[in-house]
This record gives C-alpha cells, structure tokens and sequence, in this order.
C-alpha cells in the first residue's frame, strides 16, 4: 500500500535528460514518484531524440537554464530529496553540484554513463568532474556494475568485487553506494548497498525480458521518493528493489529494441483490488445459482480464482477461502473470497501467464467425459496433461505438477487452451480446470455446462 501524507504530499526533483520515447529519464522518474506518492517536478538538462533502439541527437540546455529550473522549483515548492540522471557535460555537473550545494537536499546521484542502446550519455572527460564534484554532495549513488568499474577502477566479475568497488565509492563522499547487479550474468540479480560500514545485499530472481529500457533511472528514483518521505536509505533500497522487479516483469511492449519497465505496475495493481474480488464475489453468485451442480462439483469442491492485472504470485489472486461445495443440489461457497486463497488455480493463471498475459481468471470442475464433451460443442479448446508422465524431479519439486502440466498442455495445444484437464493419479481426483480473462465469464460457461 502507498501511504500517502495528505497534509504535505512529498516532493522530489528529477535533475536529467528526457527520452522522447518515454522509457528512460525524466519520463521513468516522474512514473515512479507518481507510483510512490510523491510530487515530481524537474530540471531537464539535456533532450534527447531516443527511442528503443537508438539515441538519435542530443541537445544540452543551457546550464543558466538548469540552474534555473532547480531554483524556481526549491524557491516556491521546496524540494524533499533530488536525484540526478543524465548530467551530459562537465559543464553541466559543475553547475548542477554548485546549484545543489546551495540548498541542504538529500541528493540521489545515477551516474548514467551508457544508454541501454549503447549510445555515451556523459562525455568521457565529464567522469572526472562526476568524482570530484557530485559523489562529494551526494547521500547515495547508485551505479550499475559497469559504471561502478568507471568510478572504483576495479573490474567487477562477481559480488566480491562489488563490494570492494562499494567501499572504494564510499571512500569519495557519498552516505550510501548502491552496486546493482542487473548487468552481470547468474541466476539472480543481487544489488549491494554499503552504508554505516555494513553491507545489505538484496536479490530477486533475474528476468528474461527485453523490456527493461529505464531501470536505472526507476531504481534511483524510488531511493529518491522513500527519502523524500523521510525513509531510511536501507528501506528505500527494499522499496526500489521491490519496484524495479515488478516493473520488469510487467515491462512495456512497444518498439523494436528494448522497450521501457513499467514503474506504474503496482500502482495499477493496487487500483485493482477491488474491482478483481467484486468479479469473483459475481462469479461466486452464478455459481451458487446453479440449479443441479451435481455433475460438475468434484469431490475436492469448485473454487473461482482471479488474478490483479500485474500479479506476482499468489498472494495477487483472489479465491474462495476452503472452496465451494455440494450441499444437496446446489453449490455453497464456504467463505468470503480473499486476495491468497487459492493454491492450485493460482498456479494454474501464473504458469498460464507466462504464455498469454490477458489470462487471469480460473475454475475447476469435476472431470467426465460428458463435461469434456460439453466444452467442446460450445467449441472451447481443450487440452490436457498426464500426471503419470510427470518427470521424477518435477514430482520431488513442491508445487512443480501444476507449471509442468500447465507447460505439456500449452505446448500440445499451441496456446493456452480454454480448457485443461487430467485424469488422475493416485490421491489426485481427475479436474477440468477453465481458464479465461474473467472470472464471471468463466462463471457463465459453467453455468451453462451444468
Ligand atoms: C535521457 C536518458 N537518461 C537516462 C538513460 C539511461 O537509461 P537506460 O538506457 O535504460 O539505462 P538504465 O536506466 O538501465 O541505466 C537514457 N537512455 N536516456
Ligand atoms: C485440487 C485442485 N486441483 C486443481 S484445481 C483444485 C481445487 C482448487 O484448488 P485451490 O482452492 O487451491 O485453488
């Protein structure tokens, strides 16, 4: 949840380039201190012809005109906490580290060297001034493995060697140095802050996506934003991580090179909280409808799942708490549906996810060939897995059935299927589990089964 102070909204103030393409810069900054509550304002130092795949031109603005832009915003809004991104020139971090030191602002420095594309954003006689003048004012900087190379002088090859490069950028001035760890290889991508003498070290699983355009500039401005709330550099470190994470794996489609993360994923989420239940609560009421449920309740019971729009695990998937059960003819749900109730249909949206985003919604019935027959006349595609195929380090693995039958059943199906169903194994009753966009939707189909 994002707490907002109604009475004083936080403000933080973006120092950097603008990317037209919207991915990286001034626009992922203002992105990210909107996601996080906070007021954004900015100082644009340099705009820049940029899409996903290239930087075209660059043009600095005047170092008068920086200058200005940071006085007009502290003078009259007052500025919580800043951070810098694109600082072309010596020039321009001259003025900007004179600007600065004029006023008592926690200053967040991303030493922005390389566009993702490849294309130098600072010039290379600009690092020296980078050292001298900004690390000095700065709280936290926070370079890429690469960048941290450039400023330490060391080679970076594992975790190691990023906390030494850590300790040797602390060493010129800055409270707090963030190594991230998003450029090297491993499974993981393990990001080391250093601050008060100790070493936090936070990992998140590393996703395949060529959607991660920005990253530097949202990860730098969540530091900003937490600090802008009057958080801990350690807890605006957890927040950033949490952020970025989510914004790659919701990153944004568009263009042909690396399209840009998405740092309003779980802001939009949150938005949908609601709405997600309300559709399992109707759900949960045409299924409880039904006249004679009796063909289509498994033994285990019916539960209706639906996931937010950018989940992450099952805790981002609203279900029935104990599942909905045959009395008599009719259906009863035990409970009120709840976000992290289902174990299951979670897995089965998550795993299906991964093949095709717009599905979200999940219900199981029980298994015959008369149901089976049913799906197919309403001309819903159907495919299938057997659990007796499972491979013996899939079964060994807690909660790996699912994902692994969920990938034989895409793959034999060439999509994700309507519908998925086995038949059995020991203690495992047969299931038809429907998959679908919505969970009332999906409501409807088992009504009309039924
Ligand atoms: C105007 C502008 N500022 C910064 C960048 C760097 O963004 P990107 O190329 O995606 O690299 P990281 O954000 O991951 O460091 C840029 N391209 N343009
Ligand atoms: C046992 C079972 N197998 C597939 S769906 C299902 C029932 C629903 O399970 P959950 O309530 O964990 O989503």
């Amino acid at each position: 949840m994002v707490w907002i102070d109604l009475k004083r909204v936080p403000v933080a103030l973006t120092i950097a380039g603008s990317d037209s393409g919207g991915g990286a810069g001034i626009q992922a900054d203002l992105k990210t201190f909107a996601a996080l509550g906070v007021h954004g304002t900015v100082a644009i130092t340099s705009i820049t012809a940029q899409n996903t795949r290239e930087v075209r031109a660059v043009q600095d603005v005047s170092v008068d005109v920086i200058k200005a832009q940071i006085e007009a915003v502290v003078s009259d809004i007052g500025v919580d906490a800043a951070k810098t991104g694109m600082l072309h020139t010596s020039e321009i971090i001259e003025a900007v580290s004179e600007e600065i030191s004029r006023y008592k602002i926690p200053l967040v420095v991303d030493p922005v060297m390389i566009a993702k594309s490849g294309a130098p954003l600072l010039k290379e006689d600009a690092v020296g001034s980078l050292i001298r003048r900004l690390l000095p004012v700065a709280k936290v900087v926070t370079p890429n493995a690469r960048e941290a190379e450039v400023l330490a002088g060391v080679r970076i090859g594992s975790v190691e060697d990023a906390r030494r490069a850590a300790k040797l950028i602390a060493d010129m001035g800055p409270e707090g140095v963030i190594v991230k760890g998003g450029h090297m290889e491993g499974s993981e991508s393990i990001d080391i802050l250093f601050y008060q003498g100790d070493f936090i070290e936070l990992r998140a699983p590393r996703l395949e996506s060529r959607n991660t355009h920005g990253t530097g500039c949202s990860f730098s401005a969540a530091i900003t934003a937490e600090l802008a709330k009057g958080k801990d550099i350690r807890e605006a470190f957890r927040v950033a991580k949490d952020l970025v994470t989510h914004a790659i794996m919701y990153g944004i489609p568009v263009g042909k090179g690396h399209g840009p993360l998405n740092p309003m994923a779980s802001l939009y989420n949150e938005s949908e909280r609601y709405a997600t239940l309300m559709r399992v609560v109707e759900a949960v009421r045409i299924l409880e409808g039904i006249e004679d449920a009796r063909k289509i309740a498994p033994e285990v019971g019916i539960n209706v799942a639906m996931s937010l729009p950018y989940a992450r695990d099952s805790h981002d998937v609203a279900a029935v708490p104990g599942r909905i059960h045959l009395v008599g003819r009719k259906l009863k749900a035990t409970s009120y549906p709840e976000f992290g109730a289902s174990d299951h249909l979670a897995r089965y949206i998550l795993t299906s996810r991964l093949y095709d985003r717009e599905i979200r919604a999940a219900i199981n019935i029980a298994y015959s060939d008369e149901n089976l027959e049913r799906l197919a006349s309403m001309g819903l595609k159907v495919s299938w897995y057997d659990r007796r195929e499972e491979p013996g380090e899939v079964k060994a693995r807690e909660g790996a059935t699912i994902p692994w039958g969920v990938r034989v059943a895409v793959e034999r199906a060439g999509r994700v299927p309507d519908a998925i169903f086995h038949r059995g194994d020991w203690g495992k009753e047969p299931m038809i589990v429907l998959l679908g966009r919505d969970a009332v939707s999906l409501a409807e189909v088992v009504r009309s089964i039924a």
